[in-house]
C-alpha cells in the first residue's frame, strides 16, 4: 500500500501506532483519516455499505482475504530491536492491524483498537480511571457494564453516580471537576431508553474540559450511528454482537480519533494483554462485510415485529415506532432503529411462558445474531443487577428482550403469535386477539404485523 500514489502514510510506531495516512485523497477530499490498507486505492470515501466490503491487502501472494498471522512472535532481523512492525502478537499482529483499520474507516474514528470482549473493551477504558475520580452514567445499563462500576466502587475508590441520563439535566446535577468520565448507552439496553449524546456531551466537557465521553454502540453498531460524530470521545462496541453476526466470537473494539487517548489505551491493552487473537480478529473482519445487509434485513424484521406486537395491545420499546417517547430525539442521531426491542405482558409467569413456547426463537442472552433470541433479561442478560436494584430503576421483571434475525419475518410472527396464545398471553376472538388488559378492542390491530390478524391455532 505504500506505492499507492492517492495516500501518504504519516511515519509511525511500531504495530501500527500512528500509522494513520493523511486526510486528503487525490482529489482534495477530506477524507477521513483513512486506515488503509482498506480503502479503496483511488483514495475515494465510498458509501458505507461499499467500505464495509472493500478489503485491501499487501500480502505477498495478493490473498483475497487477508491472512490469519497466526504467530505468536515475529523473527527480528538483528538483535537492535525496535526495527520492525511486529515482535509479540500481544502487542501487535498484522491480521488485527488490518481489521483495525478497517473498522477505524467504519467508525469514523482515527483508530480503532480490537480486543478479546465488549467487556475488555471497557476494562481498558476505565483504566484511564484514578481512585477518586468520578464517572456519571445512566440508571438503565448492560448488566455487565453495571457489575464492573459495581467493583470499581467498591475496590477502586471510584465514585459512580447512576442517573436518568435520557434527561440531561440529571447530568448536569451531578457533574463536577472530579467528573473524568461520562459513559452512555443508547439505546439502553433492555428499556430502549434513548439519550442525548450531543447535549451530555457538550455538558459535560463545559464542566471538565479533560472529562471523558465513552458510548456503548453495541445496540446500533456502526452502520446507524457514530457517537464520535456526536460529541463523544470513545466509542466501545461488543464485537460479539452486530459486527460479528453470528454468535461464534467474542470481541470488542474501542474507537478514537484523540492521538493521546488511543496511546493510553494502547499501552493498556498491550500491558494487560487483552488485544484480539489473530484468528478472532480474522472472524470478525469477515463478519464485519456483511453487517450491512444482515442489519438491514434485522432491523426490516424487527419493524415489523414491533408494529404487529403493538397493534395486538402490548406495550412495546421500540425507536422504530412512532410511539416511542424519544423516537426524535434517537432519529436526530441515527440513521436506523435497530433490531432489539422489548415489550411488557404484565406478568412474568405469563412472560417466562411466551418465552419458553416459542420455537424460532431461541433463549438466549446476547443479539446481534442472524438468528432470532428472545429472553427475559431480568433472569438473564441483567441478573447480575440485584432485585432491590432493579426496583429502584424500575426495570419491569416481566419484560421480554427480542433480538431480532434475518428469518422469514411471517415465520416469526406466526411463531411469536403462537407462543402468545399458548402462553395465554392475549383475548381471542373470532377476529384476532388482544394483549390480556389491553383497553383495546379485539379485532381492531392493524394489517401492518402478522401475515393475518386471525386468532393462530396453538398447534403444538
Ligand atoms: C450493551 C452491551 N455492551 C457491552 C456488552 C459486553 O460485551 P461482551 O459480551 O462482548 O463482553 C454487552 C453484552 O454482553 C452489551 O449488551
Ligand atoms: N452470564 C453473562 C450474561 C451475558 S448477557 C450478554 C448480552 N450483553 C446481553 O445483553 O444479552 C454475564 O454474566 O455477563
Amino acid at each position: 500500500m505504500s506505492g499507492s500514489p492517492a495516500l501518504e502514510i504519516s511515519k509511525g510506531k511500531p504495530n501500527g501506532v500512528g500509522n494513520v495516512f493523511t486526510t486528503k485523497d487525490i482529489d482534495g477530499h477530506d477524507l477521513p483519516p483513512s486506515p488503509a490498507p482498506s480503502t479503496p486505492r483511488n483514495g475515494r470515501k465510498y458509501n458505507l455499505m461499499t467500505e464495509l466490503v472493500y478489503t485491501e491487502g499487501n500480502d505477498q501472494y495478493n490473498a483475497s482475504s487477508v491472512p490469519i498471522y497466526q504467530s505468536a512472535t515475529f523473527k527480528q532481523p538483528s538483535a537492535s530491536g525496535g526495527a520492525q512492525e511486529y515482535d509479540y502478537t500481544r502487542s501487535g499482529n498484522p491480521t488485527r492491524t488490518h481489521l483495525e483499520r478497517h473498522l477505524a474507516k467504519i467508525m469514523n474514528a482515527n483508530r480503532a483498537l480490537v480486543v478479546s470482549s465488549g467487556m475488555g473493551c471497557l476494562d481498558v477504558i476505565t483504566r484511564l480511571l484514578r481512585p477518586g475520580d468520578e464517572v456519571v452514567t445512566g440508571d438503565d445499563l448492560y448488566g455487565g457494564t453495571n457489575r464492573l462500576l459495581k467493583y470499581l466502587s467498591t475496590h477502586g475508590g471510584i465514585i459512580v453516580h447512576h442517573v436518568d441520563t435520557t434527561n440531561p439535566e440529571s447530568v448536569r446535577d451531578v457533574i463536577n471537576s472530579k467528573t473524568t468520565m461520562v459513559l452512555l448507552e443508547t439505546p439502553t439496553n433492555p428499556l430502549i431508553k434513548i439519550v442525548d449524546i450531543p447535549t451530555i456531551a457538550s455538558i459535560a466537557h463545559q464542566t471538565n474540559p479533560s472529562a471523558v465521553v465513552a458510548v456503548d454502540n453495541t445496540m446500533l453498531s456502526p452502520l446507524l450511528q457514530n457517537p464520535l460524530d456526536l460529541g463523544a470521545d470513545i466509542v466501545y462496541e461488543s464485537g460479539t454482537k452486530y459486527l460479528s453476526g453470528h454468535h461464534d466470537l467474542m470481541a470488542g473494539v474501542i474507537a478514537v480519533n484523540e492521538p493521546a487517548l488511543s496511546e493510553r489505551l494502547y499501552f493498556t491493552i498491550n500491558a494487560s494483554g487483552c488485544g484480539l487473537s489473530p484468528f478472532d480478529s480474522w472472524l470478525l473482519l469477515r463478519g464485519v462485510k456483511t453487517l450491512g445487509v444482515r442489519m438491514e434485513k434485522q432491523q426490516a424484521n424487527a419493524q415489523r415485529i414491533a408494529e404487529f406486537l403493538e397493534s395486538h395491545g402490548f406495550k412495546v420499546r421500540y425507536p422504530g415506532l412512532k410511539s416511542h417517547p424519544q423516537y426524535d430525539l434517537h432519529w436526530s442521531m441515527a440513521r436506523g432503529a435497530g433490531a432489539v426491542l422489548s415489550f411488557e405482558t404484565g406478568d412474568i409467569n405469563v412472560s417466562e411462558r411466551i418465552v419458553e413456547s416459542a420455537r424460532l426463537w431461541a433463549i438466549s442472552v446476547s443479539f446481534g445474531c442472524v438468528n432470532s433470541l428472545i429472553s427475559m433479561p431480568c433472569r438473564m442478560s441483567h441478573a447480575s443487577i440485584d432485585e432491590k436494584t432493579r426496583r429502584e430503576r424500575q426495570m419491569p421483571e416481566d419484560i421480554i428482550r427480542l433480538c431480532v434475525g434475518i428469518e422469514d419475518a411471517e415465520d416469526l410472527i406466526d411463531d411469536l403469535s403462537r407462543a402468545l396464545v399458548q402462553a395465554g398471553a392475549v383475548n381471542i376472538a373470532p377476529d384476532g386477539f388482544t394483549a390480556l388488559g389491553s383497553s383495546q378492542v379485539v379485532g381492531e390491530s392493524s394489517e401492518s404485523g402478522a401475515g393475518s390478524n386471525a386468532a393462530p391455532t396453538p398447534s403444538e
